[in-house]
């Protein structure tokens, strides 16, 4: 079959988060997490699983930038534990949890690998969230102090931010649908969550430029493709209402400075239109250096009155699926990727995370997973798609380098191009990871 080929000046990496990763929960002085507490409650996390020791990455750091280092990476994507740095989330700094991050990031550039920084990847310190979290304006300004005390710590180290990962997942699929920490299902505590993490991302972006940080700096939102069914007039409108949840709602406002008005009426008519104040919209939609796009799937939909906020329900045309049960929808990745082109500019865009879930288990030392290859030379090819259609994408980070802990659905749901065994934690390469290897050292490969 064709040829993929990709320029030489991408960037290619591996991606991962704190709380999935690093176990080490109550070790040197972190401080809880919700997604301890969420966790830790019966019934929230599949087999009862938790990050008490996850891959265990916060002591086996220097293993996992080997695995790195043997893929040929040169970007790797981690997250800061906030908790970790303050354990009570403002106040008094964990300097334990701060030599942590040292040590990871040093390890990294002595292997010739770049170090991409989240700020926040779901994890907020237990101890906000006990005084409202993120329906707390006030955790937006401790989120800000958060930001500067690591910038300041880390300039010149890192020079790779990210904000916020997937606004739409910390504030509707945590405080809405409810199945993530929180895990409240309110959509008026959810639109404003929503509003307050874009307003801590603004925060966050302003201390940047005003410590004049070196480096770049964006957010990484989650992006999902909806298909119309038919060339319906009310079909098209449904998906595109669907899709301004993830896109225009978390974009519109970074990029344009106001909320998108078809999406305010969704809101607006469940009494859930996020509460505004005067010099909130300049703060969120000042400039940023590039966006972390998310992608994992796409779907078939169709208008339905009342299916859901949207009018809209997902129809099941038979796409074949990971072990997720999510569809494989490369064709999304493309149409994604020029819609965000098409309505925000040429932004550079990094592919923040993309990958799938199989469970492939080792057998006589080896993991088969073909079906990941597969996912990712289809949705590989989309992203050449969307280059050779003008789309500025820098990187590709794939999702994600280890085996970890998938929230709601624990250990059970396997994302890694490194099997993790959780009893021993022995870490083994997957197919998917010589494949990966390849693709990098090549910076092609044959679909
Ligand atoms: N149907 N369906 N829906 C797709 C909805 C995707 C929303 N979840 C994500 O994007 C999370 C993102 C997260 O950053 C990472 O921490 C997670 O491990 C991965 C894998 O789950 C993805």
């Amino acid at each position: 079959m064709a040829i993929i080929e990709f320029p030489k000046e991408m960037k290619w990496g591996a991606a991962t988060a704190a709380y999935q990763i690093e176990g080490a929960a109550l070790e040197d002085g972190r401080g809880l997490s919700i997604w301890d507490t969420f966790s830790k409650t019966p019934g929230n996390v599949l087999n009862g699983d938790n990050g008490d020791v996850a891959c265990d990455s916060y002591h086996r750091y220097k293993e996992d930038v080997q695995i790195m280092k043997e893929l040929g990476i040169n970007v790797y994507r981690f997250s800061i534990s906030w908790p970790r740095i303050f354990p009570a989330g403002t106040g008094e700094i964990n300097q334990k949890g701060l030599q942590y991050y040292h040590n990871l990031v040093d390890e990294l550039l002595e292997n010739g690998i770049e170090p991409m920084c989240t700020l926040y990847h779901w994890d907020l310190p237990q101890a906000l969230q006990d005084q409202g979290g993120w329906e707390n304006r006030k955790t937006v300004d401790a989120f800000a102090d958060y930001a500067e005390q690591i910038f300041k710590e880390f300039d010149g180290k890192i020079k790779k931010w990210i904000t916020i990962n997937e606004p739409w997942c910390v504030s509707f699929l945590s405080n809405f649908i409810g199945i993530h920490a929180p895990g409240f299902q309110n959509l008026k505590l959810a639109t404003d969550i929503s509003h307050h993490l874009l307003l801590a991302h603004g925060k966050a972006v302003a201390r940047f430029r005003d410590l004049k940080v070196e480096g770049s700096i964006g957010y990484a939102p989650n992006t999902e493709w909806l298909e119309p069914f038919s060339s319906k007039q009310e079909d098209i409108d449904a998906c595109n209402r669907g899709m301004g949840w993830f896109i225009e709602w978390f974009f519109d406002p970074v990029f344009k400075g106001q909320y998108p008005h078809f999406m305010l009426e969704v809101f607006d008519k469940h009494g859930a239109a996020p509460a505004i104040q005067a010099g909130d919209m300049e703060i969120i939609s000042q400039k940023i250096d590039f966006v972390g796009i998310n992608y994992y799937t796409g779907s078939v939909g169709r208008y339905k009155k009342d299916a859901d906020l949207f009018d809209l329900e997902k129809v099941d045309i038979g796409y074949e699926k990971t072990d997720f049960d999510w569809n494989i929808y490369p064709e999304g990745f493309y149409k994604v990727l020029l819609k965000i082109k098409d309505q925000y500019g040429d932004i550079p865009v990094y592919i923040t995370e993309n990958g799938a879930c199989y469970n492939d288990e080792v057998e006589n030392g080896r993991v088969k997973d073909q079906g990941r290859i597969d996912y990712l030379k289809q949705h590989l090819t989309s992203l050449k798609r969307a280059m050779d259609s003008g789309v500025q994408i820098k990187g590709y980070l794939a999702w994600s380098l280890l085996d970890n802990f998938e929230w709601a659905e624990g250990y059970h749901k396997r994302f890694g191009i490194v099997h993790v065994d959780f009893n021993t934690l022995k870490r083994t390469k997957k197919d998917s990871y010589y494949w990966y290897k390849q693709t990098v050292k090549n910076g092609w490969f044959d679909m």
